[in-house]
């Protein structure tokens, strides 16, 4: 049996239909329109492509979008200053800095001087531990995307055996605690994971947040299972051919193996048109959130955990 295919493209466009309506309130109801502030420090291509994508959905789901480039070797008290700025600007309800920083930058002083309720991102300390000890919080974008993807495939979680592979502070750490809070049980696996293949093989939910390409086979995923694939990795493609400069064509794609998972899976997200799509479209979700909660407004319904 072949696995359904989660369709993060087509979520994603729902989800930005349901913030589009909820801007649209704001500007009639309330004479308000959500601002998000996306700060980029240096040149790196990827993070280029990413904001301009970013920017681009902002404005067309009605709200305003200011960008800041900064070049590489900008200072952090002129990283710090903007931040400042922003923070205290009664037009920006979200601030996003792209990450990573040039290396000069301490990314924890940063994150940690934007404005806990302007934290779109959900970084920032005080919405770690928000998130951890189940208060309301901004909860990170790609975690709250797969989120939303499971409950849209399964209803409740509850009960649930999750295997969370990887433990970053952008995505294995918060999914895990999404994860709990709809009463899966929840294990962590890591580089260091003892038996990782017979771990993952309990999983009534794998997802995959290493940063390493296809490193999960089928083989490892219970028949049945649902696989959500956070990894985006760029690999070497010889059979596409060459490029124009003789280079050697490029794919993307994710931390499981697509074709082996698919076959055992119950449904699995692509790489591309999975998890990416879904985290810039919540984090128009949370920018909206933010502004209704600035603005003592009831929380948009169906957008946030
Ligand atoms: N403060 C901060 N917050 C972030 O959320 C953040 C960040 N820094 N730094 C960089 C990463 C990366 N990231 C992506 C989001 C969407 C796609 C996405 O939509 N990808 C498409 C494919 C894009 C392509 O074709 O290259 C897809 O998966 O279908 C990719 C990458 C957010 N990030």
């Amino acid at each position: 049996m072949a696995a359904k295919v989660i369709d993060g493209k087509a979520f994603a466009a729902t989800v930005r239909e349901k913030v589009a309506g909820h801007v649209a309130r704001l500007k009639e109801e309330h004479g308000i329109t959500p601002g998000l502030a996306v700060v980029l420090v240096g040149e790196d291509p990827a993070s280029q492509v990413y904001v301009r994508s970013k920017g681009k959905q902002t404005v067309e789901v009605g709200m305003n979008s200011y960008e800041h480039k900064l070049d590489a070797g900008t200072s952090e008290a002129d990283l710090l200053a903007l931040i400042d700025q922003l923070n205290t600007d009664p037009a920006v309800h979200g601030i996003l800095v792209q990450l990573p920083l040039p290396k000069h930058l301490n990314e924890d002083l940063v994150i940690n001087a934007i404005d806990p309720a302007k934290d779109v991102d959900g970084f920032h300390i005080s919405n770690v531990g928000l998130l951890g000890t189940g208060q309301k919080s901004m909860v990170p974008c790609t975690p709250l995307g797969c989120l939303m993807m499971l409950r849209d495939v399964h209803g409740s979680l509850s009960g649930m055996d999750a295997v969370v592979i990887g433990r970053s502070n952008i995505v294995g750490k918060p999914m895990a605690q999404l994860l709990l809070g709809d009463s899966c049980t929840v294990t962590i696996a890591h580089s260091r994971t003892k038996d990782l293949p017979d771990v993952v093989r309990r999983a009534d939910i794998v997802v995959a947040a290493v940063g390493r390409p296809q490193m999960v086979p089928g083989d490892w995923i219970k028949p049945g299972a649902t696989v959500i694939d956070v990894g985006i990795n760029r690999i070497d493609a010889p059979e596409k051919g060459q490029n124009e400069d003789g280079s050697v064509k490029t794919r993307l794609v994710g931390d499981v193996d697509y074709d082996s998972c698919a076959q055992v899976a119950g449904a699995i997200t692509p790489v591309p048109g999975g998890v990416g799509p879904m985290t810039i479209a919540c984090l128009l979700a949370n920018t909206v959130t933010a502004c209704c909660r600035a603005n003592g407004l009831p929380e948009p319904e169906g957008l946030t955990a």
